[in-house]
């Protein structure tokens, strides 16, 4: 169905890809989409269809969103709103917001803080304002489901001085967390576990341990390079190191170096696609891989700690919803705690991933940001 005039699209942009959906009032999806891999073999997907084509940075991403969107009749001046996925909004933007002149600086202000995202969040802003003027637009931000971290959770033992300029942890991937807390329900036909362990792993990849459908811990902190290993990005390394780094590269190059040379592509000699490392063969793929999983489960302790034990596992995100050998080698490690794998469902992708002898839950929940941040957009033009 083509879109219609009162629609929402909404575009969320990764720090690999672009997703993107059209609502309509009811939030009834009219068309999905991605455009994924994008500086690498890139890809553009609508509604189950898939094209190669050369997407070098996520400029030309967007357009070409645009185009295949404006293609099937959706015009971006007759839409009612968009709603945009934003990753970083500091300590001051934690609720969904319209975009003003001084919700768009305060989101350009928080670049520094997470440099894979905010710009590509801010140019999808920019590019529908010069498209359509008057077009609505909101932003949800990746940071809010966080919010309910208690106090010991966000603050780095540093200076109060320092926790005044914002230096303390935020957390990320919080509109698919939310999201899951939502679908897993609805997805197992049973409440919400009371201690769910949840693992996004797409190129940022992070986990949170959710109690009682509330984020209390997560592993990303002050900005989206913290915790897990993951495609590009270095995840926890200690302050002296990176320090040290600045020493020798400067600042901007040490910037570059732990967000976009690190991660899967530093230990496997340059890819950072789960994909392509699962495909490779090489010892190096196979370092990568493991060293993936083992701190992904390192940290998964942490937050098991934090919650008090773990009733039920969830993956999503590019790699928790399409890498059935990822989830193997994450729910092998958590043998101990009583966790069977059905082989056969995490071959078939789910969604119930447990065997009937499992001590807890392990579930694939895909993630739903879109629909989160359409929502949050739709909320907003009732209020306002
Ligand atoms: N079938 C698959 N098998 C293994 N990995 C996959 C598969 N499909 C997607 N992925 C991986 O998911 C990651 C991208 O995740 P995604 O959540 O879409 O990224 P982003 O963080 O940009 O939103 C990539 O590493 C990609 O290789
Ligand atoms: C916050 C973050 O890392 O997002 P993504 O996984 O989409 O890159
Ligand atoms: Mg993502």
């Amino acid at each position: 169905m083509a879109g219609a005039a009162g629609d929402i699209l909404v575009l969320n942009a990764g720090s690999s890809s672009i997703k993107f959906a059209l609502f309509d009032g009811a939030l009834g999806e009219r068309h999905r989409g991605i455009a994924a891999g994008i500086g690498g073999d890139a890809r553009l997907v609508i509604d189950g269809r898939a094209r190669t084509l050369a997407l070098p940075d996520h400029r030309a991403a967007l357009t070409a969103v645009l185009e295949a969107l404006a293609a099937l009749g959706v015009q971006v001046k007759r839409l009612r709103a968009a709603g945009h996925r934003v990753v970083h909004g500091g300590a001051a933007l934690t609720r969904p917001v319209r975009i003003t002149a001084e919700t768009l600086a305060a989101i350009r202000a928080c670049v520094p803080l997470a440099p894979l995202h905010n710009p590509h969040n801010l140019a999808a802003i920019e590019a529908l304002a010069e498209i359509a003027p008057g077009l609505p637009q909101f932003a949800s931000f990746d940071t809010a489901f966080h919010a309910s971290n208690p106090e010991v959770a966000v603050r780095y033992a540093i200076p109060r001085a320092e926790e005044a300029r914002g230096i303390r942890r935020y957390g990320f991937h919080g509109l698919s967390y939310s999201s899951l807390v939502a679908r897993l329900p609805e997805i197992s036909g049973a409440p919400l576990p009371r201690r769910l362990l949840a693992f996004h792993l797409g190129n940022g990849a992070s986990a949170c341990a959710i109690l009682e459908g509330r984020s209390v811990a997560t592993t990303m902190g002050y900005s989206p390079l913290d915790g897990l290993p993951m495609g590009t990005r270095a995840g926890s390394i200690d302050a002296t190191a990176v320090l040290r780094m600045v020493e020798i590269h400067g600042l901007e190059r040490t910037q570059a170096i732990l967000n976009h040379d690190s991660g899967l592509k530093a230990l496997s000699g340059g890819i950072s696609d789960m994909r392509k490392l699962l495909a490779a063969g090489t010892p190096e793929a196979a370092f990568a891989v493991e060293h993936f999983c083992y701190w992904t489960l390192r940290h998964a302790g942490s937050l098991i700690m934090a919650m008090g034990g773990v009733d039920a596992v969830a993956f999503t995100g590019g790699i928790g919803e399409n890498a059935a050998p990822i989830r193997a080698c994450i729910a092998a490690g958590m043998t101990w705690l009583g966790a069977r794998l059905d082989a056969a469902a995490n071959a078939a992708g789910g969604p119930r991933l447990h065997a009937p002898d499992s001590a807890i839950g392990l579930w694939v929940v895909p993630a739903e940001e879109e629909r989160v941040i359409a929502a949050d957009a739709l909320a907003l033009l009732g209020a306002g």
